[in-house]
């Protein structure tokens, strides 16, 4: 609709047709949103938060010489030249399971049963697997030990050997995967369940992390409907506040989200103040453009406090396409950060992912804020066509290096958004793009 060419930072911004580009409203959001303060977490509610802290390793691991295999803990010397023709016979003088605080002694002839992670005894030199013995059953290679309840007799008696060990054959060494002092894990590292377990496995039960924002997700619209009630004449289904509550998730947050707002300012505003203490991004949809019900903007346009430069809703037009109104600002006594989307459901997903999950992802200190990008050859059986001075986002489906468009670029088509998984990005000066040709693609994972 407009042909104004994207705006270059430093331009005068003040004016009601001004657009913004995308990058400056992004930018203008990420020097507001500041990472929030470390906390001391359970393992459990540290997933996907970023560390704040160095992790030394306090305790080597393994944190003594165990054994790989279920099997006998023999010396070297005594199994030296065994063969099936030629087993070594062997005493056995009892069993080491794992977590067993008394340890036997191997001596000269004997064998000690062993267990998979139990401590390699006193006296043994290596192991050798069950399989490469006669279990002590005298009737030649077994496939596996009895268990201690059925044959309690598998602890004594005699074993034979069929095959030699070198010194330490299966043995895990202490200190062989970290040793104490060692840094298990550094500041920056994102804790997924690999890290989870490390920490667990070094005797961690809690760790300092950014923790997970907090976003309260609020649709508006007095035609809304909670999904599962009865639909009256004129009347949608709320579908923006699920939407955006799932993406909020999937983007690290708790999120909450807080049912349909009808569009009447003073409601509105009195919502938004009681959500605030549970708040440390509100996100709004609907109520952003130009028309006598457009009820955010008309609620949150003088919510700046006066005291205070720099709070309050700013409301622009972006120079893309969906997503064109936006407000942005902060709101309530901490400042809490406020992104207001529009209402049409794929200008508020496409939203979302340009503006609220970066702002997300900058509050849990991470520091790559952006979905992945790639280029990608257009499949499609026309050329697709995107407004002159506006940034297209246009709904796609990925793979193999080429994208193909799914459904128009109608910002009410929900359906075609729920089968895409990527946005085909036409840019500001582009206003066709023939199949064959390379398109940026953002993947949505
Ligand atoms: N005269 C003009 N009209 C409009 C303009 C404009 O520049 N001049 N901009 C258009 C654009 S672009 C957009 S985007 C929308 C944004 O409108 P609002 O943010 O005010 O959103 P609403 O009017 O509340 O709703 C728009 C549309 O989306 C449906 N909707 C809203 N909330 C939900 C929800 N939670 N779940 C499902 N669907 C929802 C709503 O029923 C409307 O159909 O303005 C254009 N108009
Ligand atoms: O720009 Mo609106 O967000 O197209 O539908």
């Amino acid at each position: 609709m407009s042909s104004a060419a994207p705006p270059v930072t430093g331009q005068d911004h003040s004016g009601p047709d001004h657009l913004w580009s995308v990058e400056e409203h992004l930018e203008d959001i990420l020097a507001t949103v500041r990472p929030l303060e470390p906390i001391e977490l359970h393992l459990l509610d540290a997933q996907g938060c970023v560390l704040v802290e160095d992790i030394t390793v306090p305790v080597s691991l393994p944190p003594f010489d165990n054994s790989s295999m279920d099997g006998y803990a023999v010396r070297v010397a005594d199994v030296a030249g065994a063969s099936e023709e030629f087993p070594a016979a062997l005493e056995v003088v009892g069993d080491v399971a794992a977590g067993q605080a008394e340890l036997l002694h191997v001596g000269p002839g004997q064998a000690a049963r062993i267990m998979t992670g139990a401590p390699l005894p006193p006296g043994a030199e290596t192991v050798v697997p069950v399989e490469w013995t006669d279990g002590g059953l005298g009737e030649g290679p077994v496939r596996g030990m009895r268990a201690r309840s059925l044959g309690p007799e598998g602890a004594a008696g005699h074993v034979h050997v069929y095959r030699p060990a070198e010194a330490r054959a299966h043995v895990r060494a202490k200190g062989s995967d970290v040793k104490a002092g060692d840094r298990a894990l550094e500041a920056g590292t994102i804790l997924g369940p690999p890290q989870i377990g490390l920490l667990a496995a070094i005797g961690r039960g809690t760790v300092r992390v950014r923790p997970r924002p907090r976003v309260v997700v609020l649709s508006t619209g007095s035609e809304l409907v909670q999904p599962g009630a009865e639909l009256g004449t004129g009347q949608i289904y709320d579908s923006n506040s699920f939407a955006l509550t799932a993406a909020a998730r999937d983007a690290g947050a708790i999120a909450y989200r807080v049912g349909a707002v009808a569009d009447d300012a003073e409601t509105l505003r009195s919502t938004i103040e009681d959500q605030l203490v549970r708040a440390d991004l509100m996100v709004t949809t609907g109520g952003v453009s130009v028309g006598a019900y457009d009820v955010v903007k008309e609620a949150l346009s003088h919510v700046a406090d006066e005291d205070e430069a720099g709070s309050g809703i700013e409301f622009r037009k972006l120079a893309m396409q969906p997503g064109k109104p936006q407000g942005f600002g902060s709101i309530g006594p901490d400042h809490t950060p406020l992104l207001a989307l529009p209402g049409n459901p794929v200008s508020s997903y496409v939203s979302f992912e340009l503006f609220v999950r970066p702002a997300i992802r900058a509050l849990m200190g991470l520091e790559d804020v952006h979905r992945p990008t790639t280029r990608a050859t257009l499949t499609a059986d026309k050329a697709l066509t995107s407004p002159k001075g506006r940034r297209q986002f246009l709904r796609g489906t990925y793979g193999d290096g080429r994208v193909t468009p799914v459904g128009g670029a109608g910002s009410h088509l929900v359906a075609a958004l729920a089968h895409a998984d990527a946005l085909i990005v036409v840019p500001e000066d582009t206003e066709s793009v023939e199949p064959g040709a390379e398109v940026e693609v953002i993947l949505l994972g």
